[in-house]
């Protein structure tokens, strides 16, 4: 078993984006700037969004966040996202998920700018990435692809099968897995809550790709020797052992699954990782003009 690791990557791949927002300095005097928009006090959405915004900083680029009580109207936040869709001085605005439930995530989605939408979650961007036209990718599958691309795990010709199927992960991972490009042309298979016999389809995947939300729900038995296991479960639970207070787990038993698979990402220090470099990456891109 080979460690995917996502500590390291992201360090190297962060590397490479400080010295390309440097130049941007250099050449055009403004950081590429990224605003995100954090609704209430979820804990796992304070910390992920506090990530994001120390890892701006730490290459080089400029931040911004606007907190919101959970009694903000959606009319007041599709306000403020206009507000900051105009704003020259922005390269990038994220609304953090989950919202209130008065608030239409569907809604705020389209509200976002395509041209600003590092999350890639507008149906703009799904479209194009599925035509395969330049896009800012969903930033947890483009992690992923990443990291493949950083091991040179070869992918052509694979059985992907991939486990959830939300707009934000399983569903835009099956089709870049799908698609005719260098990490892709695979066979997939989607599974969700609705499939009958998950094992039998886990059980054939060459790469497999875990995204549902339920703690050490893929299982050693579920799983071919030698395959690539790919969980991006983050499944918080309160811990007395940790500083933190809490303890993260994965959607994946890594214990007992990991002497079988050729490459698995731990978590933490896997695929989380990975998706705050993807949400770099397109804030850079956005910041040079590169996807419009
Ligand atoms: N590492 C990272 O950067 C990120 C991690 N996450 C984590 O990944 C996990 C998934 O997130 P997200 O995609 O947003 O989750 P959602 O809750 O939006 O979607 C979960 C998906 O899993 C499916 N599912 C749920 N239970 C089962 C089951 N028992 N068997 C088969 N399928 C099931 C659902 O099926 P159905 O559609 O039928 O309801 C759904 O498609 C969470 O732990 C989340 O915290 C999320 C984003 C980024
Ligand atoms: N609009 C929007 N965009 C998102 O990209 C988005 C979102 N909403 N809602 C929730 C999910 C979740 N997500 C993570 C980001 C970083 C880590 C991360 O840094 N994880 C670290 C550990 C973090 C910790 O210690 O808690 C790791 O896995 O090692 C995890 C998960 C982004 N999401």
């Amino acid at each position: 078993m080979q460690l995917l690791d996502g500590k390291f990557v992201s360090e190297k791949l962060k590397q490479q984006i400080a010295v390309e927002a440097a130049e941007i300095l250099e050449k055009t005097g403004r950081k590429p700037h990224l605003v995100a928009i954090l609704i209430g006090h979820d804990g796992g959405s304070e910390t992920y969004v506090a990530s994001k915004i120390k890892n701006c900083e730490k290459v080089g680029f400029n931040s911004t966040l606007y907190r919101y009580e959970s009694s903000i109207t959606e009319e007041e936040l599709l306000k403020k996202i206009d507000e900051i869709n105009q704003d020259p001085e922005t390269d990038g605005i994220l609304v953090q998920l989950p919202l209130p439930k008065h608030i239409s995530a569907d809604k705020v989605t389209e509200k976002i700018s395509p041209e600003k939408d590092v999350d890639g979650f507008h149906p703009v961007n799904l479209g194009r990435m599925q035509r395969n036209l330049p896009s800012f990718l969903p930033a947890t599958p483009y992690g992923i692809l990443l990291m493949l691309q950083e091991y040179g795990i070869e992918t052509s010709g694979k059985h992907c099968v991939v486990i959830g199927r939300s707009n934000i992960v399983g569903s835009p991972m099956s089709i870049l897995m799908a698609r005719n490009t260098n990490p892709g042309n695979c066979t997939v298979t989607i599974c969700h809550s609705k499939t009958p016999d998950i094992k039998k389809f886990s059980l054939d995947a060459d790469i497999l790709i875990v995204a549902i939300g339920k703690k050490n729900f893929v299982t050693a038995d579920m799983v071919k020797d030698g395959a690539i296991v790919i969980d991006v479960g983050m499944n918080r639970e309160i811990s007395t052992e940790t500083k933190s207070g809490y303890k993260l787990y994965g959607d994946v038993d890594f214990v007992n699954v990991a002497p079988k698979a050729s490459w698995i990402t731990p978590v933490p220090g896997g695929v989380g990782l990975m998706t705050i470099v993807g949400l770099l990456k397109n804030t850079l891109a956005s910041a040079k003009k590169e996807i419009y």
